[in-house]
């Protein structure tokens, strides 16, 4: 469904065209899998420009310090970063409603987000243990960033006429971070000075921001100096009145999920993170002292982390993990050439084999157990949506796992 002629998106397209952007074939659209997104009308060929925005149109820290923040961002004492200079302008523009220079962006800008720092615990909860750490890192980064933020703020208080407190609440700084972490392109800047040294790679580049994600597609992408303008070409071309995709990098779901708040499916990157809690000796015929000191020793080669199912059956990293896991004291002199891939005895590869088939058997009672769950649960709209989300990974995972299992099953003990 076409939105172009809807009053927000007219105003937009007025407000680029003043500052030199037109692309007459490229509306905004609503899509039925992956919401509002940017439709062609007409056929690209691989290797044409998509669409090519001016610098005038690109909303960077170089906007902020020009802007009425400015004096207060250079004169504040301790100087503030990149990302809470452009966090600041957002939910200053924001406030000032019809008076702002940027109004016509702003009102494109979702009212909310799905990233994990706008879920509730109880959502939270229903992720993939690892999912669920970072899910809670996230909330304790914009947390922190809302705490350290609010002397700063408090500076601001002569361009307000209310209290600065209403203005620069928990939820504005919440709305302006996922609208900077879910939007924003890379862009290098040259440090000014007056920003802390954090990098500043971001710009806002409004309509181009429209484009939603495809792991299938291939673009170039980056701020061309010989005509100013930051552009976007396609490799792989795109067919009329289709929705034209971008990718935001080979990322999995988890990933995606974490930093833009929304999954695939069939994402070919994907795969199901196995946790170091995961690991439970129950699995293994090894005693709790030893697993102990083998968890040790896993811990010490960093082969704790990245430990992976996917769609083609657990990761050597995982299955050289659970080698360790399952060496018996006898054994454990051997552990260096476990590490380098070299096989112990036929009883340690088929004891490997049983432990890795429990893990991936429990994960899927896991997430089979999740989807049940979330199907019964009374929510309330927007947790809904949070739990569309959550249901849908736990889906895709659930996919893997079995896929997984069903190689599992086939594979003989000495070809682990
Ligand atoms: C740069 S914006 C793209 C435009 C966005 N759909 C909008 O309406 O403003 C990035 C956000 O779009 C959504 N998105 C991008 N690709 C998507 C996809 N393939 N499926 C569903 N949502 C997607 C996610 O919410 C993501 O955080």
């Amino acid at each position: 469904v076409s939105l172009s002629h809807e009053a927000t998106y007219v105003q937009l397209r007025r407000w680029l065209k003043q500052r030199s952007f037109r692309n007459p074939y490229l509306l905004p659209a609503h899509f039925p899998d992956s919401g509002r997104g940017l439709m062609v009308t007409k056929s690209l060929k691989a290797g044409e420009i998509i669409l090519s925005l001016p610098k005038k149109c690109l909303l960077t820290t170089s906007t902020v310090l020009e802007s009425y923040l400015g004096e207060y961002i250079k004169r504040w004492k301790h100087p503030i970063s990149p990302l809470l200079a452009l966090c600041s302008f957002l939910i200053a523009e924001r406030h000032a409603g019809i008076g702002a220079m940027w109004k016509p962006y702003i009102d494109i800008l979702p009212k909310t987000y799905t990233c994990p720092v706008y879920l509730s615990e109880e959502v939270i909860d229903l992720l993939p243990r690892p999912l669920r750490k970072r899910a809670r890192e996230q909330k304790t980064v914009v947390q922190e960033l809302f705490i350290s933020s609010g002397p700063f703020f408090s500076s601001l208080q002569r361009l307000f006429t209310v209290k600065v407190e209403d203005v620069f609440d928990y939820d504005a700084l919440r709305w302006a971070w996922c609208s900077i972490n879910t939007r924003t392109v890379y862009m290098k800047h040259e440090p000014t000075g007056f920003l802390s040294g954090e990098p500043d790679v971001y710009a806002l580049a409004p309509f181009l921001d429209l484009l939603n994600h495809s792991p299938c597609v291939q673009v170039a992408a980056g701020f061309n100096k010989e005509n100013s303008c930051y552009e976007i070409q396609t490799a792989t071309g795109c067919a009329k009145y289709d929705q034209v995709f971008i990718c935001y990098g080979p990322h999995d779901n988890q990933r995606l999920f974490l930093e833009y708040g929304f999954i695939t499916s069939s994402n070919p990157h994907s795969v199901v993170y196995v946790d170091k809690d995961d690991l439970q000796p129950q699995f293994s015929t090894t005693d709790n002292g030893q697993m102990t000191k083998n968890l040790r020793l896993l811990a010490e080669h960093g082969f704790l982390e990245n430990l992976t199912f996917g769609l083609d059956g657990p990761s050597w990293r995982l299955l050289t993990a659970v080698k360790v896991l399952c060496l018996k004291p006898e054994e454990f002199p051997s552990w260096k050439k476990v590490l380098l891939g070299a096989s112990v005895s036929q009883a340690h590869e088929e004891r490997t084999l049983n432990f890795v088939k429990s893990l991936c058997c429990c994960l899927l009672h896991e997430s089979h157990k999740v989807i049940q769950k979330i199907s019964m649960l009374r929510s309330t709209r927007t947790e809904s949506e949070q739990l569309t989300l959550v249901k849908a990974l736990r889906r895709e995972e659930h996919q893997i796992l079995l896929k997984s299992a069903e190689i599992l099953q086939n594979l003989r003990p000495d070809l682990t």
